[in-house]
């Protein structure tokens, strides 16, 4: 049995720290103190510079934080994800997102012996993955070149939902493919419904990405599309000029269900691949018709890019790993509950809700791999909006409130191509906002004071490019590993997430017989109103 993060030496000393060094420091008394505080606290990694500096941290607080890294084994933790052991122990897999976004021969990481000694079955993995992106390239540039094929909608929720939103979001301005899209993921039929209403049959393609294929709210929502594509001209019929072969793809690990459901054109992806870890796979499809062979390409290069990094840099100049280490350092010791994610671009203005699956999905957990109780709090809340209108929302509760929130900047160099001084407006903005929040307002009346020394990260892209947005997620991605390695929990599964969708069937079967025995008051209660015609 390995030692949990919270007996380590390396815990006693941060609480230590946090007591004797750290509980009454000020952020920007140490920047008067210590000219080297912004060069220590800052790197430039793969497309993402990030400045650390404006935390409650000092270069000690770091050395004694990768102190705990290496006693909680993060390095062997890191080999073992990218050697393909089955690092998701609850369900036997491996957790190898990073090789989807490996080149054939390894790329960046060719010389390392991950690589190198790189296993058979893995090895076969990485030609499959290439086989399939191949393909899927191929399917996406053939739908791109279809101009009867005005609408893709994308039915698919969590992961198989949330990182193509995001991306194709993101990358509106390496949009070229003249095409509307639409990702629809609620079970709520206005969601669907309005879709339907804008788009004809012979003109749409429905994308049905589902891992599992058995996800409720997808195959409603598809069993819907796929009623409404039928009665509204289109055909089951495969010679058909409308047919459902033509205008449904299946982006799914079970292949076999999404035949039963009549889907023929399927891309696979494999359950090695976690749900909010898909977006480089056949999950990612609707991403490379929006932008392209290239472009997407480009996306998998600069995770890549990141995964090198993460492999490769050492612990003090790494960055997902400086920023999961920090991420430990506000929860477990600061005692920090929650983290602000304010991305002061447009495009990523879907990125919080990205995050907080990858995050809250994948660290809210309350025993370890060996199923102990952990004794530390995990997941922080993630959540945020956009840039400035945070400002004229929230920030009142990060400057004044009674709770010390970490928040998040996430700025681009470059504007894009739209109205370039509005651009400079919004990063003058972000950075103002970091300054006020370590400044602070001291010296004046009580309601104007602000006490500052609020901690904040910014970090930088050149712009949003779709490699610069690649290495971004897959920084993410990695920081989430680095904290859950910690930990020493399981950041590969999402049992809590079963919970509910069982008692959803339950009471849906409930329902059908009337039968609320055994069920709690207020649930029954609930039930019976919604039931009910009269009330
Ligand atoms: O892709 P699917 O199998 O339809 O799963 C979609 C989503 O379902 C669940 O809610 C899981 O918690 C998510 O991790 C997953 O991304």
């Amino acid at each position: 049995m390995s030692v949990q993060c919270n007996e380590t030496a390396a815990w006693e000393a941060l609480a230590r720290h946090y007591q004797q060094d750290m509980a009454a420091f000020d952020i920007a008394q140490d920047f008067s103190a210590n000219p080297q505080r912004l060069s220590a606290l800052s790197q430039q990694a793969p497309y993402v510079f990030a400045d650390l500096s404006k935390n409650r941290i000092t270069s000690h607080t770091e050395q004694l934080l990768i102190a705990l890294a290496q006693e909680c084994r993060l390095p062997a933790q890191r080999e073992r994800m990218f050697a393909g052991a089955p690092v998701n122990s609850t369900e036997g897999r491996a957790a190898m997102h990073w090789l989807l976004r490996m080149p054939r021969d390894g790329g960046l990481l060719r010389e390392q012996a991950l690589v190198t000694a790189m296993a058979a079955p893995v090895r076969e993995a990485l030609e499959e993955v290439h086989d399939t992106l191949d393909a899927m390239l191929a399917l996406a540039e053939q739908v791109r070149a279809m101009p009867h094929i005005t609408d893709v909608v994308n039915i698919g929720i969590g992961g198989s939902h949330l990182g193509p939103e995001v991306v194709v979001n993101a990358l509106e301005d390496w949009c070229d493919s003249g095409k509307r899209f639409h990702f629809v993921s609620n079970v709520d039929g206005h969601e669907l419904g309005h879709v339907l209403s804008r788009v004809r049959p012979h003109s749409t393609l429905f994308l049905v990405a589902s891992k599992s294929f058995t996800t409720a709210e997808t195959m409603l929502n598809a069993h819907s599309a796929r009623t409404w594509f039928l009665a509204n001209g289109g055909s089951e019929d495969d010679s058909a000029e409308c047919a459902i072969a033509d205008h449904f793809v299946a982006l799914t690990t079970n292949v076999q269900a999404a035949a039963q459901f009549g889907i023929h054109r399927t891309l696979g992806f494999w359950d090695w691949v976690g749900g909010r870890y898909s977006l480089w796979s056949a999950i990612g499809l609707p991403i490379a018709i929006a932008v392209g062979a290239t472009h997407f390409r480009a996306l998998l290069a600069g995770a890549h890019a990141m995964d090198a990094h993460f492999v490769t840099a050492p612990l003090a100049r790494n960055l997902p790993v400086r920023m999961g280490l920090l991420d430990i350092w506000y929860r477990n010791f600061q005692g920090f509950g929650s983290r602000c994610i304010a991305p002061y671009s447009h495009g990523l203005r879907r990125l919080t809700a990205y995050l907080q699956q990858l995050e809250m999905e994948s660290n809210g957990k309350q025993v370890d791999t060996q199923g102990r109780p952990l004794g530390v709090a995990t997941s922080a809340v993630v959540w945020g909006e956009p840039g400035t209108n945070g400002q004229h929302a929230f920030f009142q509760m990060l400057h004044q409130g009674q709770d010390v929130i970490p928040v998040e900047f996430i700025a681009l160099r470059g504007g894009g191509k739209y109205l370039g001084a509005h651009h400079h407006s919004l990063l003058v903005n972000a950075v103002a906002q970091a300054q006020a929040l370590m400044v602070g307002r001291k010296n004046e009346s009580s309601e104007k004071y602000c006490p500052g020394n609020r901690p904040s990260s910014f970090l930088l892209l050149q712009q949003l490019d779709p490699a610069s947005l690649g290495a971004l997620i897959a920084l993410y991605e990695h920081r989430v590993f680095v904290t859950g390695a910690v930990w020493g929990i399981n950041s590969f599964d999402q049992w809590g997430v079963e919970l509910g969708k069982g008692l959803a069937r339950d009471l849906a079967a409930r329902q059908e017989r009337d039968d609320w025995q055994g069920v709690d008051a207020s649930t029954a209660g609930l039930m019976r109103r919604l039931i009910a015609a009269d009330i």
